[in-house]
């Protein structure tokens, strides 16, 4: 379970959260809201890439910062920079060493990646892009799986198959997106970010 507690961050330019409390015990919930809502905010500091100005984001009691989350946590979102010098195989052979994980190309193969794992970060298209960084995400099996905009940038046969890896995973999965249409996804809580920051 996934809890904000009086979380508040404050931007130069924009209070974005103001002792927000949230619980979030559901497996499988999807954050709405327009652009510039701060559903990116909201994972990043779920998965302790953000940190807020005060109060405490815990993930099955425990910090997101502490050592044994980082590995139970995937993020994919466009704020979290892939490193470019690597090839997307050397990429993922790092994020595996990282994780303590076993390098298993199934999902890359399920979402035609294959035939990029020996292109330089730096030269992948922005579509092959997102499925490296969805590979980085799931690949070390995460409790806690953090989405934003999962189907952006991916064609029909990747969305597809991206659908499909989403609804086999068994842990806690939060999608950020303002297209829910493209996810053909079942989810036991939909929340607006204007409940989320209404409420805080
Ligand atoms: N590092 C930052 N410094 C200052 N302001 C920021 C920073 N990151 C985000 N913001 C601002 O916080 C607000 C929320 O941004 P965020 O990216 O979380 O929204 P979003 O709902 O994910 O938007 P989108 O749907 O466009 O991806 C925006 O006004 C944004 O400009």
């Amino acid at each position: 379970m996934l809890t904000f507690t009086a979380v508040s961050l404050r931007y130069p330019t924009a209070t974005i959260f103001n002792n927000l409390t949230l619980n979030l015990p559901e497996k499988r919930v999807v954050i709405t809201g327009e652009n510039g809502s701060g559903k990116t905010t909201l994972l990043m500091l779920a998965a302790g890439l953000v940190m807020p100005d005060a109060g405490e984001i815990a993930f099955n009691s425990q910090p997101v910062t502490s050592q044994q989350n980082k590995r139970r946590i995937g993020i994919s979102a466009s704020k979290v920079a892939l490193p470019t010098f690597f090839t997307s195989r050397e990429l993922l052979d790092f994020h595996c060493h990282m994780h303590q994980c076993t390098l298993d190309l199934t999902m890359a193969e399920q979402l035609g990646f294959s035939p990029f794992l020996q292109t330089r970060v730096s030269d992948l298209s922005l579509g092959n892009y997102k499925k490296l960084s969805l590979l980085t995400a799931l690949l070390h099996e995460p409790d806690l799986l953090l989405l934003d905009e999962p189907t952006n940038g991916l064609d029909d046969d990747a969305r597809h198959a991206m659908n499909a890896i989403l609804s086999d995973f068994t842990g806690q999965l939060i999608i950020a997106s303002h297209d829910t249409a493209l996810l053909s996804l079942s989810f036991d809580r939909e929340i607006p970010m204007q409940h989320i920051r209404g409420v805080s």
